[in-house]
């Protein structure tokens, strides 16, 4: 995720004074989240205020990481020469000037020539399609958010924008349709809600809108997820005219509608529930002019896509933000012919796993799949909680769970579809608190949840298509963090093993020998005309 470094930086006399012959053996810091906070007496890095260790060499500021360096650097370029801005003009509400930097004071008001745009994105690792793309920003204060929107994310940590949100959030902000396809866990959620946040605190604070009707609306294909989403949305909103509403499954439907018709800015729901909501009562989507679709290209498969679109041909033609990290040619085309003049923003490599994940492929019978695990789990060396397991079916998640917790003696819980929501939202907590290490669960959190300290994933049983795996896998690794994925295989997974292999080999992860040599892995695989139609040649 750190952009642009050459990495030249110098440890700080005082850490050599402080940490000796250990301080200059330390590799430098990557990521600011790495260093330490500062001492009393410490130096302070001059962009995050942790340990600063090292000295900028090329301003001599402390700083405490490779991030802060970059940042530093960036926000010096940025007052020295022509720099970034959002293009949407910025008016001030008289009774509300806390909440905006005025646009004549901000000091980036030129924009970059196309050469500087160009090499800015290739530093960064984003790709675009699409006509007058806006310029990525290098910082979220470059962008003209509500001053109040700005602190929240300074207070969630969010220092600067990660690549994706620095390309996405410009775009976003001035109304384009845009389709981003970018790593697992390179911060997708905050690129829609970022723009959707200073989108409503805007309208509501001109008093732009004729009702009090919500003005965006995310959909997503697990109720896990729109927890989540909901969840960071309040936490952007917070203190701003911007109120949420959870429409999912399971929770009763009078407290949301209820929810809705006080007034909301944002809805979050699954697409099932939401219809449901909306044909039993009456609810004015007049004002909605943002829809967003996580996980698009689960949302526009079959299952989801009728209820999707059934949802978007109720609105008045919204802005729509597509985000996913496997989308294939399919879900271009249908995404192209949602929304005019659609924006593509590519991050890392399209429809792989993250690089930050290590796969570890063992060839298990599937009668010695449960001995493997435990053997795992009771391993020193291998078994790094939290951990979740991901199997196959709902019986299977709650058979294993118990296994688990019998036998290694370890505590370990389920969570699928079939669960209730009071049970899914416990185990959940229980889980994300650190009250459970190990989580048993089918495809339901595979997608889209952010499992925050989980390093380690074992799919137990492999999943149906190779999007699944990479979503899958990737929920051993947030914002660029190392983690490893142990995944089992067997013949019964024979129709996944040409892709396994070519994700195996481009990642230069080892490919068991049975796996290697098996009819299976070269050639066409029995559903290679498929695949292709899905994911292109
Ligand atoms: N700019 C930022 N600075 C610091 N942390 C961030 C930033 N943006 C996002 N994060 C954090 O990074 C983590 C991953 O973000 P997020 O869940 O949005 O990823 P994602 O791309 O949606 O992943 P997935 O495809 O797995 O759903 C979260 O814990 C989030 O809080």
């Amino acid at each position: 995720m750190a952009p642009m470094m050459d990495g030249t930086i110098t440890s700080s006399p005082h850490a050599v004074s402080d940490m000796g012959d250990a301080a200059e053996e330390c590799p430098v810091k990557e990521r600011c989240q790495e260093q330490r906070e500062a001492l009393p007496g410490e130096p302070r890095c001059a962009i995050c205020g942790r340990y600063g260790e090292y000295i900028c060499d090329e301003t001599d500021d402390d700083i405490c990481s490779k991030e802060c360096k970059s940042t530093l650097l960036a926000r010096l370029a940025s007052t020295q020469k022509p720099t970034l801005v959002c293009n949407r003009p910025v008016r001030v509400p008289v009774s509300d000037e806390c909440f905006y930097v005025r646009a004549d004071n901000r000091p980036n008001s030129e924009s970059l020539s196309t050469d500087q745009t160009e090499s800015l994105r290739s530093k960064i690792g984003i790709g675009i399609k699409g006509n007058s793309v806006p310029a990525p920003v290098l910082s979220f204060s470059s962008c003209n958010l509500p001053q109040k929107l700005e602190q929240n994310l300074e207070s969630a940590g969010y220092l600067i924008p990660t690549p994706v949100q620095m390309q996405t959030i410009p775009a976003a902000l001035v109304n384009r349709n845009i389709l981003v396809s970018a790593d697992t866990g390179s911060g997708k959620t905050a690129s829609f809600l970022v723009p959707i946040v200073s989108h409503c605190s805007y309208i509501r604070l001109q008093h732009l809108a004729e009702q009090k009707g919500p003005l965006a609306m995310v959909l997503a294909p697990t109720r896990e997820i729109c927890v989540q989403v909901e969840e960071q949305a309040k936490v952007l909103g917070k203190g701003l005219p911007f109120k949420t509403a959870l429409v999912i499954g399971g929770d009763a439907m009078a407290g949301q509608v209820y929810r809705i018709q006080k007034g909301v800015e944002l809805i979050v729901g699954t697409p099932g529930r939401l219809i449901d909501l909306l044909t039993k009562h009456d609810i004015d989507l007049n004002e909605v002019s943002v829809l967003v679709l996580d996980e698009v290209d689960s949302m526009l498969q079959k299952g989801f896509r009728d209820q999707v679109m059934q949802i978007f041909q109720a609105l008045s033609q919204p802005q729509v933000l597509m985000f996913s990290a496997t989308i294939s040619e399919e879900v271009e085309r249908m995404a192209s012919s949602m929304a005019r003049d659609l924006i593509h923003v590519t991050c890392g490599k399209p429809n792989r796993p993250s690089k930050s994940v290590k796969q570890v492929v063992i060839w298990v019978e599937s009668k010695q799949k449960k001995q493997k695990l435990f053997e795992i789990l009771m391993s020193k060396q291998h078994f790094k909680p939290p951990i979740v397991v991901f199997v196959g079916s709902r019986l299977g998640a709650d058979l294993l769970a118990e296994a688990i917790t019998v036998v290694t003696g370890l505590k370990a819980l389920s969570i699928h579809g079939e669960k209730s929501m009071k049970d899914r939202r416990d185990n959940m907590r229980l889980f994300l608190t650190g009250e459970t290490s190990i989580l048993v669960s089918t495809g339901v959190l595979g997608r889209g949840v952010d499992l925050l300290k989980v390093q380690q994933v074992i799919i137990f049983d492999m999943p149906s298509s190779m999007a699944e795996y990479v979503h899958q896998v990737g929920r051993a690794s947030r914002m660029g963090e190392e983690g490893v994925a142990i995944v089992f295989v067997n013949e019964e997974d024979k129709k996944l093993f040409r892709e396994l292999v070519q994700y195996l080999k481009s990642a230069g992860a080892a490919v068991p020998q049975k796996l290697a040599n098996s009819r299976y892995s070269v050639g066409p695989s029995p559903l290679s005309s498929r695949q292709k139609r899905k994911y292109g040649s």
